[in-house]
């Protein structure tokens, strides 16, 4: 089952067959919004927005473990994630998306795990994305006419403020290509639950860095929205066909991500931390 999560602009999908929103419970507490469910090209789908319908969670309040717990509960294996970012790159016009497959995480007030006291875990993200994801969503960009870039840095900050003119600077030089608010925690909980995660970077505005167009605009970002949305749109329609209806084990090994990971000692794990993790981790906890 493949998920999309919208990000700014993207708040439902079109043509999905027995089209439903269903409402997932999580120990996690309440999902963003309800889940757009159905079949595209027989392929079983599931949409949520990641700021709910009608933007209602600023990018430190979405709840990233119900999210993810959700989506994994649905019975969804691979997810791509669809943001809207500000560009550190000239090449990397507003209007151009972007295949991230690298994160710095700058985001401060948010839960980045589902594992903690009671059952401690440590997965490696050093490739927090998946190629096999990465591969159909630039075939499914180019396919769509969409000017796509392959491979990028995404530079995760708190938010809701966009960055100084400093700052901008300082994580251009770290070699940041993308800024936005939003793919962490989500990247690092979808490798905790072993889902397969891809990001797709849809670039509105030249953030603050550059000297011809000054300060990052929300009017500016909305208007670039519109199309971006548009060709997001056109990019979802065409993965359930390039993926197909059958699915081998992520070759990435992303879907074994938790096979050694988990350090507490069978005896000293938490019952009710166990009973909260049935969907992230039964596969491994049994
Ligand atoms: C509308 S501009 C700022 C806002 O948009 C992005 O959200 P998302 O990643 O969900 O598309 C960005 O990260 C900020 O949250
Ligand atoms: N410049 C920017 N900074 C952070 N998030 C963004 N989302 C869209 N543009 C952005």
């Amino acid at each position: 089952m493949i998920a999309v999560i919208g990000g700014s602009g993207l708040y439902d999908i079109d043509g999905l067959n027995d089209a439903e929103w269903v409402t997932v419970e999580t120990p996690w507490g309440a999902p963003s919004d309800q889940i757009l469910t159905g079949t595209l090209d027989g392929v079983k789908m599931a949409f949520l927005p990641r700021h709910g319908r009608g933007h209602v969670h600023s990018p430190t309040e979405v709840p990233y473990r119900a999210n993810i717990d959700a989506l994994k509960r649905l019975g969804v294996t691979d997810v791509f994630s669809i943001s809207a970012c500000g560009s550190f790159r000239e090449e990397m016009a507003p209007g151009d998306f972007v295949i991230v497959d690298q994160f710095i995480d700058r985001t401060f007030a948010r839960e980045k795990s589902f594992f903690g006291t009671g059952c401690v875990a440590h997965v490696s993200v050093a490739h927090p994305t998946c190629e096999r994801l990465s591969d159909a969503a630039e075939a499914a960009g180019k396919d769509a006419g969409i000017s796509i870039h392959r491979g990028g840095t995404y530079l995760c900050m708190e938010g809701p403020q966009f960055s100084s003119m400093a700052e901008s600077k300082t994580y251009r030089s770290w070699g940041c290509d993308v800024i936005g608010m939003t793919n962490m925690p989500e990247a690092k909980l979808a490798r905790e639950a072993e889902l397969c995660y891809a990001s797709i970077a849809m670039v509105t505005d030249f953030d603050s860095w550059h000297p011809e167009h000054g300060a990052v605009e929300i009017t500016d970002i909305i208007a670039t929205l519109t199309g971006n949305s548009a060709k997001g749109r056109a990019l979802v329609q065409r993965l359930p066909a390039l993926l197909g209806q059958t699915r081998a084990a992520c070759p990435h090994g992303c879907d074994t991500a938790l096979e050694y990971a988990i350090m507490t000692a069978p005896e000293k794990r938490d019952p009710a931390l166990l009973a909260k993790l049935d969907a992230v981790a039964g596969r491994v906890l049994g």
